[in-house]
């Protein structure tokens, strides 16, 4: 019973933001058309239960007239019922994607907010493959939602309605047993109340081990088609090291797991299966069985039988909801956990921590200084991996970082651009300040050169020619002329080319500081020499720190400072001054 109130309390937790959105009038109104529709379905309902007492009797009395008055109400029916049905599924669908679209902007723009899907990713949370979360999650939690909720109140309706004319037809056809009557009042509803316990209890006792067994399907299969992206990914490497063989055997173990875990919900689904389809065959026949001594007796005729058979029917299925939506209700419950894991995830990779528990980045009025004070920086495991005291980056400076494999350098950078939370003192970087980070492998989004190039920015914010000058600076100029042309830059050019279109971005974004982590690693010396000469004479106020293991950068800079081992830690000390520096 907890369980279930804890469902529903997330349910309405993820569900209820829709409706008090701007979309909320819409959305209100398609849902209570819908409630509207279901209702009336279930008048038209109680409509024909007593139109089945009518047509049977006249059937029984051979009566020609009352037969074809009959059969015109019942035209009647059956089209306001069609019509009614039609019409519910066309709003339903349009509910439907009104909701999934702001649930998917909504989750879009939470998960796509400073760097949060990196620290969910960081932290290890509950949300595995959240792009399984937004897309097929959202689509089967709005779906599933709509489709178990209508149900539920179509059933709780029906319920009443029938049980009053269930009640009613007890008392009409009194139990005749041997000859006596019992007065049993409403018998029959207590009939169907047996009969629909019993089977939701079998039901939830036989099928419940699918709640989780759904669960980890969906889990197994992301999972899958996750390794499958990064085989397509990787493809490369993956055929310059001849990996085929442990690709293929390493993806036949995973969806292993997909093979396994779905023999387990066959077996379980085979059981659930035969006894909700005997359950459901038995129904058919229960209330004849339960209105046959009266029948038999002559105590009602063929329509009241036919009747009250259709009106158990009614109740019966009303509180047989459970049974019959049972799968969909476990599949329901695993995507509400999912749904609900992911939004904690994104609640605790947001979160501020309390002082002292993270890094602090505090923005600097009026300094044009980068500034860490007593900054200890952490790995996830809560590992102290890099302090530094008291540094200072000052304005226009340019310096080189450099220290071992592994000491920290590119944590310390992921650190003063905001994105590492794990240590603690604090950053100060000058209010308004733009920093651009530019790693060893630049990111370029699929699509045309012209926006690869320009990114995060929009496509207009430089003009074309501005483009074309900053590829032919940085020795690109046969990109130059293909600005429109669509492609996966990452895969279609080299590192080097990788590195040089990302100092183009550099040089179009002009930021007041450039971190540049081995971001010309892969280019030969001269060409790394040459770059540097660009940036200083292309970007003269700029603030450049880069990280590089090759001693000719010192050229480059004013300033050299060092990670340099203590115990476990790596403390950012200044070094000697570069003998002759270009940089000055
Ligand atoms: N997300 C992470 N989770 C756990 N450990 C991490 C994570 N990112 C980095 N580390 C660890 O932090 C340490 C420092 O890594 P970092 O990339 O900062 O080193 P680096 O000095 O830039 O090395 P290199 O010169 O080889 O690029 C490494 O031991 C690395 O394994």
């Amino acid at each position: 019973m907890n369980n279930i109130r804890a469902t529903l309390a997330t349910v309405g937790r993820i569900a209820a933001p829709y409706f008090r959105s701007e979309d909320k009038w819409a959305g209100r109104g398609l849902l209570a058309a819908v409630i509207l529709i279901e209702l009336s379905l279930v008048a038209i309902d109680v409509l024909v239960n007593q139109w089945y007492s009518r047509f049977y009797n006249y059937l029984q009395d051979r009566n020609w007239d009352g037969f074809v008055w009959e059969v015109g109400v019942f035209i009647v029916l059956a089209s306001a019922s069609v019509a009614l049905s039609v019409y519910q599924l066309y709003l339903n669908q349009w509910l439907q994607i009104r909701w999934r679209n702001w649930l998917t902007r909504h989750y879009l723009g939470e998960w796509l907010d400073s760097a949060t899907h990196y620290r969910m990713q960081l932290k290890g949370d509950a949300a595995d493959n959240p792009d399984q979360r937004i897309t097929e999650d959202v689509k089967t939690f709005v779906e599933q939602t709509l489709t178990l909720g209508i149900g539920l109140l179509s059933a709780i309706v029906t319920l009443f309605s029938f049980v009053i004319i269930l009640w009613g037809l007890s008392n009409a056809a009194p139990l005749h047993i041997s000859g006596v009557d019992l007065a049993i009042p409403g018998y029959l509803v207590w009939g169907a109340l047996v009969y629909a316990i019993f089977g939701t209890a079998l039901t939830h006792w036989i099928g419940s081990p699918l709640v989780n067994l759904n669960f980890e399907q969906q889990r197994y299969e992301a999972d899958f088609r996750f390794n499958l992206v990064r085989v397509r990914e990787n493809s490369e490497q993956i055929a310059l090291l001849d990996g085929e063989r442990a690709e293929r055997e390493r993806l036949l173990h995973r969806f292993g797991f997909v093979v396994g875990n779905w023999y387990a919900i066959m077996s379980r689904t085979k059981r659930l299966t035969a006894f909700t389809t005997s359950y459901a065959q038995a129904a058919v026949i229960f209330p004849f069985i339960l209105t046959a001594p009266a029948y038999f007796a002559g105590k009602i005729q063929l329509g009241g039988m036919v009747q009250t058979a259709s009106a158990f029917g009614s109740v019966q299925k009303a509180l047989s909801f459970f049974v019959s939506a049972y799968r969909s209700l476990a599949e329901w419950r695993a995507v509400v956990a999912r749904l609900d894991g992911f939004e904690m995830s994104i609640a605790s990779a947001t979160q501020r921590p309390t002082q002292g528990e993270a890094i602090a980045i505090a923005p600097a009025a009026g300094s044009r200084e980068i500034g860490l004070d007593q900054l200890l920086v952490k790995l996830p495991n809560g590992m102290p991996l890099v302090t530094a005291v008291d540094f200072t980056i000052g304005a226009s400076e340019r310096v080189l970082v450099t220290g071992p494999s592994g000491s920290g350098k590119s944590t310390l950078f992921r650190a003063i651009a905001g994105i590492w939370p794990f240590g603690n003192g604090t950053i100060a970087i000058p209010g308004q300040a733009r920093l651009m980070m530019l790693p060893q492998r630049p990111y370029f989004p699929v699509g045309p050169l012209r926006d690869a190039i320009v990114y995060p920015a929009g496509r207009d914010v430089f003009k074309p020619g501005q483009i074309r000058d900053a590829l032919v600076a940085v020795g690109l100029p046969k990109l130059a002329v293909r600005l429109e042309e669509d492609g996966h830059w990452n895969r279609m050019l080299s590192l080097g080319e990788q590195q040089r279109l990302g100092l183009a971005r550099a040089l179009l974004h002009k930021p007041d500081y450039l971190f540049l982590d081995e971001a010309t690693a892969s280019l030969d010396e001269p060409s790394e020499a040459q770059l540097y000469r660009l940036l200083r004479e292309e970007l003269p106020s700029t603030t450049i720190v880069s990280i590089g293991h090759r001693s000719t950068l010192e050229a480059f800079h004013t300033r050299n400072v060092a990670l340099v081992r203590d115990g476990d830690l790596h403390v950012l000390k200044g070094v000697s001054e570069p003998a002759s520096s270009e940089a000055r």
